[in-house]
């Protein structure tokens, strides 16, 4: 089920607009990402989609059915929140067959239980049905909630933050999870996160917002190699800013000369991130003193002055030799310039 919104606005208060003039296709069976800042509009375009919100201005489609009116209970879709608690009081498999008992033509008890167990067994909670809320993980509570959504079958799913409130590894390993059960299901997936790393690990496209307009859509590789302004590419991690000047194609980086392809003449920010600068003990570069070695299990990252007093990230391989208060220079390995 392809979903597309067309100009879509919504004024809460008439003056600044929530969601500014959003028109965005998501594809049939695709898995698409809304990221953004707090704020930006994203759980307002979900509402809409989800048909518990209605745009101001524009429409919303879900394949050639205009959708825009159509209120959530006739709109087909399944949705998962980070604050969507289960029911307390009903065991799991109370919770998963909740909504399957309003579906039409109505089902047999023993076909509602049989898709119960064959829900759980697909968000790899098997036999649990008869466990109450409170005697599952958090993991495993959200889990279920998808299992709840999934079981009215819906036409396309709805994911607001739903692994916000839980810890880094078992967000890692959700995420992984739900791209495989996206992958199996081939259900028509939208996401909200602020998070970068969920967004541009989960999703087929990634839609970034900033106050309520689109600044960027693209796959997860557009976006992080051609991010098209400093929002998107501060935003999507972290990034050393430098202030140069452009000069006939090229802007000067302490001794080196880096090309500046594009940008006009003039005040100018380079930005390059961590792994896109090296640390050397001479040649062409911007000269600075190691600070602080950083050591992470993943990466050792140096923090390095510049003699104007900026402090500038970078990543060095494990094995090198350095200490704090060695000089060296910084040569920049990959750049983005974009005019000041
Ligand atoms: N019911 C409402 N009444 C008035 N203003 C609202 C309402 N819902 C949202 N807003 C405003 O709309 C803007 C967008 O909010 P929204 O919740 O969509 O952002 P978000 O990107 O999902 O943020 P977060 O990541 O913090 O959830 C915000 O300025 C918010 O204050």
């Amino acid at each position: 089920m392809k979903i597309s919104l067309q100009g879509v606005s919504r004024l809460f208060d008439g003056t600044v607009p929530a969601v500014d003039d959003v028109s965005l296709e998501i594809g049939s069976g695709r898995l698409v990402a809304l990221l953004g800042p707090s704020g930006s509009g994203k759980t307002t375009i979900l509402r809409m989609v989800a048909g518990l919100d209605f745009p101001d201005r524009g429409t919303i489609r879900f394949g050639d059915e205009d959708a825009t009116a159509i209120p959530v209970a006739r709109r087909g879709v399944g949705f998962v929140f980070q604050h969507y608690a289960l029911f307390p009081h009903m065991t799991l498999a109370e919770n998963v067959a909740f909504g399957m008992e309003a579906l039409k033509p109505k089902r047999s008890r023993a076909a509602i239980a049989a898709r119960v167990e064959e829900l759980l067994g697909l968000v790899r909670l098997p036999g649990l049905g008869a466990r109450f809320p409170a005697q599952i993980s958090g993991g495993q509570r959200q889990r279920v909630a998808l299992a709840r959504a999934l079981a009215v079958e819906p036409r396309v799913l709805l994911l607001d933050e739903p692994f916000g409130a839980l810890d880094a590894a078992v967000r890692r390993d959700l995420r992984r999870w739900l791209r495989e059960i996206h992958d199996e299901l081939g259900i028509t997936t939208l996401f909200v996160t602020h998070d970068q790393e969920e967004a541009l690990d989960l999703a087929d496209e990634v839609v970034i917002l900033k106050d309520g307009r689109i600044v960027q859509a693209g796959t997860p590789a557009d976006v992080t190699r051609r991010p098209g302004s400093p929002f998107v590419l501060e935003f999507l991690g972290d990034a050393n800013r430098f202030e140069v000047s452009v000069d006939g194609g090229g802007a000067r980086f302490g001794s080196a000369w880096l090309a500046a392809g594009g940008v006009p003449d003039g005040r100018a920010v380079l930005y390059a991130r961590p792994r896109d600068l090296a640390w050397s003990p001479d040649g062409p570069g911007l000269p600075a003193r190691i600070q602080r070695i950083l050591d992470r299990p993943d990466s050792r990252r140096l923090v390095a002055l510049t003699p104007e007093g900026a402090s500038v990230e970078l990543d060095a391989p494990p094995e090198a030799s350095l200490r704090p208060g060695e000089n060296g220079v910084l040569a920049a390995l990959r750049w983005q310039i974009f005019p000041a």
